[in-house]
């Protein structure tokens, strides 16, 4: 559709996006000096009385239930050529889908992001409406004093509760649609968006949307230290029998409230920088001379650190890490191009105490990056990978092999020119026996514990998928 120039006292300014029924336009009201969004019915429908009476009932549910969770209607035309538009809210900050797309999201956000989105559906559930479409892109963001706000969007499906038992359409979108929704003729209630609400917390602490139902992996499996509280929750929320999961928007949103409210949430939870396109290499810039201000812990003196099993959000590699550098961690891929090999986005992961402080070669922490290279790049040495050396000096290098892998081994000991003693960097570029999958790893430690490479690089492993 060519941009029109008003929607009747609305000045158009582009075009928003389309959905399968109407298009959404960036508007003006020069009256009241106000952005506004404009939705209007598309062509194609405008003479299908049902979707045409849909479209409407989507504009009077929203204008009634008239709530700052929702997005609001200000106004509702018709245009010359009988189609109907309705004028609405802007959310000037896209869609939680937008913000999902960039990886799993901090904890802090997710919670936030979760308790608004059930207020809105709470707002419908008490206005005795369905929403039957949850998810990620019906969740619109917009500016507000304090930030941003959650507006629930997309009423196009929505039903009301006492005409939804015996709806006989299916609606809905697989992955967040509960499995009731798909059944011809079933009945639905409020407990259908309760699985939506499951499945978008699913995809927001996960970076993932949950497959079909039954879903059978937590979403801990993908996210380890999720609070053990609010896996339950998410999991009660996807239970394919709706007797199982919690009655209605109103009761999952006071149980995210009281995990958000937990005291220990904080020492639970790590901390989770979300994907960051251009992962920054330790020692890629030209500040080769590494000072770790930190005193490191005399290598004999070192208790064995105790490992744990963290993998990257496609699931395909494996790797032990000590359980105290798990404070918090990237699992969502990352790009060869940073270091110059081929490849799109591939699996890759960054765990550290701190990732925040990971590209600062002065910083103290530990941790580790491990990233499969593009399926057909060939064996790499780690020449080519490491342009620059991350501390002074030449490093010891090594040929590795154990039953999965084989590769180099390159590490400098002693990172500290200033002799603060400890502080060990090893990189190492592997490839799988099998496989033929090729891993680019770098370790941090800031403490000399020699045997903790030895016993990682043990423990790394590829999944089929
Ligand atoms: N109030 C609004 N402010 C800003 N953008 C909006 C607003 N309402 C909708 N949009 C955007 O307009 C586009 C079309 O929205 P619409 O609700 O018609 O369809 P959809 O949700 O993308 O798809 P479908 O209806 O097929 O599920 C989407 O990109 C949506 O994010």
């Amino acid at each position: 559709m060519a941009q029109p120039e008003r929607f009747g006292r609305y000045r158009v300014l582009r075009r928003l996006g389309s959905g399968s029924f109407a298009t959404v336009w960036l508007g003006h009201d020069d009256l009241l000096d106000t952005p506004v969004a404009i939705k209007v019915l598309a062509e194609n429908w405008a003479h299908n009385l049902d979707i045409h009476q849909r479209f409407v009932e989507e504009a009077r549910i929203l204008r009634q239930a008239d709530s700052e969770w929702l997005v609001r209607v200000h106004d509702i035309g018709t245009l010359p050529d009988e189609r109907p538009y309705f004028v609405m809210t802007y959310a000037d900050r896209g869609s939680v889908a937008d913000r999902v797309a960039e990886g799993p999201l901090p904890m802090d956000e997710a919670l936030r992001l979760l308790t608004e989105i059930g207020q809105g559906v709470t707002v419908l559930h008490r206005h005795g409406t369905i929403h039957r479409d949850i998810k990620p892109s019906n969740v619109l963001l917009q500016s507000s004093p304090v930030g941003e706000r959650v507006l629930v969007a997309d009423l196009g499906f929505a039903k009301s509760i006492d005409e939804a038992s015996g709806f006989t359409a299916s609606a809905g979108t697989p992955g967040y649609m509960s499995p009731e929704q798909s059944v011809v003729g079933g009945d639905i209630d409020v407990r259908a968006d309760v699985y939506s609400l499951g499945a978008v917390a699913y995809e927001l602490v996960t970076g993932k949307r949950p497959p079909r139902p039954p879903v059978r992996v937590p979403p801990s499996k993908l996210r380890p230290g999720l609070p053990p509280a609010l896996d339950e929750l998410i999991m009660s929320a996807l239970s394919p029998n709706r007797n199982d999961r919690p009655p209605d928007a109103a009761t999952f949103t006071s149980r995210i409230r009281e995990i958000r409210m937990s005291p220990d949430l904080e020492l639970a939870v790590p901390w989770w920088q979300r994907h960051r396109t251009a992962w920054m290499r330790l020692g890629a810039s030209a500040a080769a001379a590494v000072v770790m201000l930190a005193t490191a812990l005399a290598a004999t003196a070192a208790p064995r650190l105790p490992l744990m099993e963290v993998y990257d959000s496609s699931g395909e590699l494996h790797v032990r890490v000590p359980t105290p550098w798990v404070r918090q961690m990237q699992i969502n891929g990352w790009s060869p191009r940073e270091l110059g090999m081929p490849g799109g986005h591939e699996p890759g992961m960054l765990v550290a105490t701190d990732l925040a402080a990971w590209p600062d070669p002065e910083a103290k922490v530990s941790g580790l990056f491990a990233g499969l290279l593009a399926t057909e790049s060939d064996s790499p040495d780690l020449d080519r990978l490491i342009s620059v050396g991350p501390c002074e000096g030449e490093p010891q290098r090594r040929s590795f092999a154990n039953a999965d892998w084989e590769g180099e081994v390159w590490q400098w000991l002693d990172c500290f020119p200033d002799g603060s003693g400890g502080g060990v960097f090893t990189a190492a570029a592997l490839q799988h026996r099998d496989r033929g999958r090729t891993l680019y790893m770098e370790i941090r430690q800031a403490d000399q514990q020699p045997q903790t490479v030895a016993e990682i690089l043990d423990g790394v492993r590829l999944t089929a998928l």
